[in-house]
Parts: C-alpha cells; structure tokens; sequence
C-alpha cells in the first residue's frame, strides 16, 4: 500500500513534554483519524509534518519523498483548529491574498463551497461565527486541488448540523482516486462514521496506528460482580475500576477467556477505547 505520509521516530522536546519517537503512516486513499488525550501532542506532530515547527529527530516522507521538498506543500491542505486571516477580511480578499500562492487554485471550487457554506463572500472576518471561519478555511484548504489534507480538529467548532455536512465534504472530496485526509479530533463518533484508519497517541508516544476495526476489535468491555474478578486476570484489566457492585474495564480480546460465567463483555467504541487508556496510563505514571 502506498502511504501518503510516512513519519519514522519523529521526536520534539519541550521543557515539559517529549514526543516520543514517533512512527506511524497515514495511507493513500483512506481518511486516517489521530486521537488523544488533551496535551497527548496531536497539534505538536502535525505542525512538525507540516514543517511548521523544527523536529528533534526523525524522518518525515510526504508522497514518498523527503517533506522538505518545498514543492510538496502545494499538494497539502491544512485547516488548524481556528484559521486566522486579517479582521477586515472577507472571502473574496481571503482568495486574492491566498490563491496566487497555489497553481492550481479553483476560484470556481472555492466559490462553489462558500455557497455550500452559506458564506456571504462580502462578510468581513471579524463578524463570522466560530463555526464560519472554520468553513472558510476549509474552503480555502478544499479549493487548490490538494492530494492530502492534514487538519487539526476541523469539526470541534461546528454543530451537529455542520459536523455532518463536514463529514460529507470529507466523503465527496475522497471521491477523486489517490486522495488522503489526516485529521485529529476529539469527536470521536465523527470518525466512527468516516474513518478507516486510526492513529491513537497518549503523552507523546503512539499506542496504535492501523485499521480501525482491528483496534475495534481488539478490546472489549468487561463488567462482573463483585466475586467475579479472579485474581490472576486483575493485571489483565486496562483501567480497571472497582466499586462496590463489582468492576469494570477494558481488555484485550483474546483476554477473554477465564472469566466466570457471570462476566459480561461488549463491543467498545473509540471513546471507550480513550477513557479506559488513559485511566491505566495515568496510573502507570
Ligand atoms: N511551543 C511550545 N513550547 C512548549 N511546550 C509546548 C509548545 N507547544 C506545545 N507544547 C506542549 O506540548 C504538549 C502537546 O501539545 P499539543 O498541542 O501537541 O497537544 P494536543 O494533543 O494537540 O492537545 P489538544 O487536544 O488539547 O489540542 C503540551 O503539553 C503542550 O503544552
């Protein structure tokens, strides 16, 4: 499979946070999730993919080849969380100041998603919604025929309404062959309808990147009573909570087995997957 990013042991140190030695691949011609916690160094890695923050260590390839190759960024699409253009703004200067800088800029691509939008072309800047600046951006980022888009968060601003319409244009967008879209997020029901892959980090290091059904599969939810938790599967327990009643947790599927019959298990989802992690990783600090 061709990968449209590669990023091998990426590493960044901060006075209080270290990115770990990084390595993950975001595949061509799939839409790739990145999830963690608050502060689990999301924004960190894309802006060190994107060149936009100096790396300690590691290797990026974007297409195959070194991303310092300044040609590839016009094949990327960025969106951070809140774009920033002059107050005074509107769209349409938004597109004389942004567009000379891609060739292959779409004025009929870009006027064609303000409309989508609802976004009046003449409205500055400074009068739009959160939800509205983050829809210009994306037009921005849609309207110069990029190959990959990297975005931090590009639904947390907008309703369930716009998530939605959001997650459409994500749809639409992979329509074309050999396209890719690598996008964090905290929302992560958007991604349990959108996404194929899952890139899942926590306080700097990767615990998973791959398809997301395999890490939907390979845990489960465990609940049991009080007398149902035999010692020796206590340690198996990712964020194992115990109260009163009896316990509750997540574990490795092929864990399963040993328990009492009593013991119920479920399908988890991507949020079950976060909470319970980050429990264990807590308390393995
Ligand atoms: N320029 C900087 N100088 C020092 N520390 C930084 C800098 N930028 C980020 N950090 C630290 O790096 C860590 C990771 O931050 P980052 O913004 O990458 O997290 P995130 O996963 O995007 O979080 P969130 O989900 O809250 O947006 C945080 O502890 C943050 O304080």
């Amino acid at each position: 499979m061709n990968n449209a990013a590669e990023v091998r042991n990426l590493t960044k140190r901060f006075p209080k946070f270290h990115l770990d030695n990084i390595s993950f691949s975001v595949p061509s011609g799939f839409v790739s999730g990145f999830i963690g916690e608050n502060g689990a160094g999301k924004t960190t890695t894309l802006k060190l993919m994107l060149g936009m923050a100096l790396k300690d260590g590691g290797d990026l390839r974007l297409f195959g080849k070194p991303a310092e190759e300044v040609a590839l960024k016009e094949e990327i699409g960025v969106l951070f969380e809140q774009p920033y253009y002059q107050e005074d703004w509107t769209p349409l200067d938004v597109e004389k100041a942004v567009g000379p800088f891609y060739s292959q800029w779409d004025t009929h691509v870009f006027h064609q998603y303000l409309h989508r939008f609802s976004l009046d072309p003449k409205q500055k800047f400074k009068t739009m919604s959160r939800g509205m600046k983050t829809k210009l951006g994306m037009a921005v980022t849609l309207s110069h025929n990029a190959k990959l888009l990297l975005l931090d968060e590009p639904t947390s601003g907008l309703d369930p309404a716009g998530r939605d319409e959001m997650l459409d244009i994500f749809r639409d967008y992979m329509v074309q062959e050999g396209r890719s879209i690598f996008f964090s997020t905290h929302i992560t029901g958007d991604l349990e309808k959108i996404a194929d892959y899952i890139t899942y980090i926590c306080r700097g290091r990767i615990l998973y990147s791959g398809p997301k059904e395999e890490l939907l599969e390979k845990y489960c939810l465990i609940r049991g009573g009080k007398e149902e938790l035999p010692v020796q599967k206590q340690n198996r327990i990712l964020g194992l909570r115990e109260h009163p009643e009896g316990f509750e947790g997540l574990i490795e599927t092929e864990e399963l087995g040993g328990f009492p019959q009593g013991v119920i298990a479920e399908p988890v989802t991507l949020e079950d997957i976060m909470v319970y992690m980050n429990r264990k990783e807590g308390r393995n600090d």
